[in-house]
């Protein structure tokens, strides 16, 4: 069955300011689809409106998954171990015994199997950004919004952790929808990437 998202003649505006006029786009689920372009142009935007968190005046979104938001930063719990901070989010609703095997098997596809019980401020900034990885992959939500993941590292530990991403992405059955305004990140990421500056020019013809 088809299940993309679909965001049909939208048009976003804030005061005076015409962020999408008449814009268009589907995403095909179980794919990484690729935001790109420059700082200012509208992805953030783009991406809060695919999670509703952001309103916008015209047109429609045919989306039926269930959604999960990655941001920036890592937001990880000082106080918890890096098996509790992913616990936290699954509590509520994943019994203990499967939430283990889950939270296990994530952390080994991130290299963290041997770190368990390392509070964050025991952690490099790598393996803080692969712990917020894994637990965002660990949510049972369908489709996964990013919003610059891999921002603030450098070339060499963004491909380790981008390797680590996909890693997870392949043993996961989820939709990606990620921000960038870096095309070599975009590209090492080997989804489908999407000028939005191209797209907007389109869009408005
Ligand atoms: N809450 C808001 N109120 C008013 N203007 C906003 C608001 N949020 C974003 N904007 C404006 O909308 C435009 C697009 O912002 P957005 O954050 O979506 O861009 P972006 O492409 O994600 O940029 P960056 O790569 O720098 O994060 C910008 O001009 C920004 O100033």
């Amino acid at each position: 069955m088809n299940n993309s998202i679909k965001l049909i003649s939208i048009d976003k505006k804030y005061n005076n300011e015409i962020i999408f006029k008449n814009f268009s786009i589907e995403f095909e689920e179980n794919k990484i689809h690729i935001i790109f372009g420059p700082s200012g142009i509208g992805k953030t935007t783009l991406l809060n409106i695919i999670a509703q968190i952001e309103d916008f005046d015209k047109g429609k979104i045919i989306n039926n998954h269930t959604v999960s938001y990655v941001f920036q930063e890592d937001r990880l719990l000082p106080w918890l171990n890096v098996y509790e901070n992913i616990e936290f989010v699954l509590k509520s609703i994943i019994n203990k015994k499967n939430r283990e095997k889950i939270i296990k098997n994530n952390l080994k596809l991130v290299k963290l199997e041997n770190h368990l019980y390392k509070f964050p401020n025991e952690l490099s900034g790598g393996m803080q950004r692969r712990v917020a990885l894994a637990r965002a992959f660990s949510y049972p939500s369908s489709l996964l919004l990013m919003d610059e993941p891999f921002k603030g590292l450098d070339l060499k530990l963004k491909k380790e952790i981008i390797s680590d991403f996909l890693n997870l992405y392949k043993s996961s059955n989820k939709t990606i929808i990620l921000v960038t305004h870096d095309i070599k990140e975009a590209k090492l990421l080997n989804g489908i990437i999407y000028d939005i500056s191209k797209l907007k020019k389109i869009s408005t013809l």
